[in-house]
């Protein structure tokens, strides 16, 4: 069971929003109606992007991945924020406000510029989910769009210990601040292991779409040739993992409404082999590629857009960190053949 400070995730993507989810990861508990408006007024209100920031945009080479880009910002914004000296708890949460609507919106920016649109401007009237899409593709995006990346964000707001988050904890609890701390989470996100995994699970169906193979087929002579198929297996789940049932059903819906469901047929049946063949479950990674790609989102945004979410999860545990701190620091054991080791000097090795 996964649970957000308590409460089952299927509630909370069911009946929750992100700005609600975000409050309860924060504050320990769900926000009344006031304070839930006034958390998500903060939120957009804290749509603004220093200049210097935009210019760096604007400097990085096109072919630049998004993910690299986000992570250089991110440590960019740091230097402009305006609590850079200060990590007390009301700092804190300041600043995650502020890079919570930031990394969004540099997504967003990015993507706009390398492409040779013109930049969007924020909409302090709509919900996080919904300004994303407008800055992202310069036009309001519809109920549907908005509900399903909401949901999305839900998903992938938190998760324990993983590595992205751990990575943010041994960094906060240097008392190094919350920036540099999330600059290492969105480094560890990165990777195909973690984050990384729902770009490469779209890059596998991609393959076998312009190969014109069969699936099954395809993912056997993966496994032959001892290769791990992302979108699959966790050090945590060996049952379902709670966010891919929410993904799986939302990428059969929006397949269905879209009048596609080539992708969402596919992954089924990788899944269906998968599971038969190696007893592994789809993770968060897995349906989540062609849910993205069926609302129409570009590949390399996809890890990007786990750390619009995963920001709030990173920012929960830095500011808990730091309220009560004490420095990480596990312990390495020297497992080599004798000890201690002669030191043999160079000219007798
Ligand atoms: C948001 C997230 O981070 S969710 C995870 C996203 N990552 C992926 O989807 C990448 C693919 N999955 C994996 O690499 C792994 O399952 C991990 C990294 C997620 C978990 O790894 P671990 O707990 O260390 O398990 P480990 O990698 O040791 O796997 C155990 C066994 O299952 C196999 N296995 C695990 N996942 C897969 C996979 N996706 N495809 C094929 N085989 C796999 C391993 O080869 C290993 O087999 P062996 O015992 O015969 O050597
Ligand atoms: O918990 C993990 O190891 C990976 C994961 O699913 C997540 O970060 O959402």
């Amino acid at each position: 069971m996964l649970s957000y400070r308590g409460i089952d995730i299927h509630e909370l993507a069911s009946k929750s929003t992100f700005e609600e989810t975000t409050y309860l990861l924060w504050e320990g508990k769900l926000p009344t109606a006031s304070e839930l408006a006034s958390f998500s007024k903060e939120l957009a209100e804290a749509r603004e992007l220093n200049p210097a920031v935009l210019d760096f945009l604007r400097s990085v080479p096109t072919t630049a991945t998004p993910m690299e880009v986000l992570r250089t910002a991110v440590s960019l914004l740091s230097i402009y924020d305006a609590d850079e000296k200060l990590s007390t708890h009301d700092a804190n949460v300041r600043k995650s406000f502020r890079l919570t609507a930031q990394i969004a919106m540099i997504v967003a920016v990015f993507d706009r510029i390398r492409k040779g649109k013109p930049v969007v401007e924020a909409d302090k009237s709509l919900s996080h989910a919904a300004n994303f899409l407008w800055m992202l593709n310069g036009e309001k995006p519809s109920e549907t769009a908005t509900r399903a990346l909401d949901i999305a964000l839900i998903l992938h707001a938190d998760h324990e210990l993983n590595a992205s988050t751990f990575a943010a904890r041994v960094i906060a609890a240097t008392l190094a601040d919350l920036h540099s701390a999330i600059t290492g989470a969105i480094g560890a996100l990165k990777g195909p292991l973690h984050g990384g995994a729902n770009e490469a699970t779209m890059r596998l169906l991609y393959a076998i779409d312009e190969a014109g193979a069969d699936p099954v087929e395809y993912v056997r002579q993966m496994f032959i040739e001892k290769k791990k198929i992302s979108g699959f297996g966790h050090r945590v789940y060996h049952t379902e993992d709670p966010r891919a049932t929410h993904l799986r059903r939302m990428s059969e819906e929006l397949g269905t409404a879209a009048g596609n469901t080539k992708w969402f047929d596919m992954s089924k049946k990788i899944e269906a082999f998968v599971k038969g063949e190696k007893k592994l479950n789809a993770n968060v990674d897995f349906y989540s590629a062609s849910t993205y790609t069926t609302l129409g989102i570009d590949i390399d945004l996809f890890t990007p857009i786990f750390a619009v979410s995963r920001i709030s999860g990173w920012a929960a545990h830095v500011i808990e960190q730091h309220d009560d701190n004490r420095l990480i620091r596990p312990r390495a054991d020297y497992t080599g053949p004798e000890y201690p080791a002669p030191y043999i000097p160079v000219d007798k090795r």
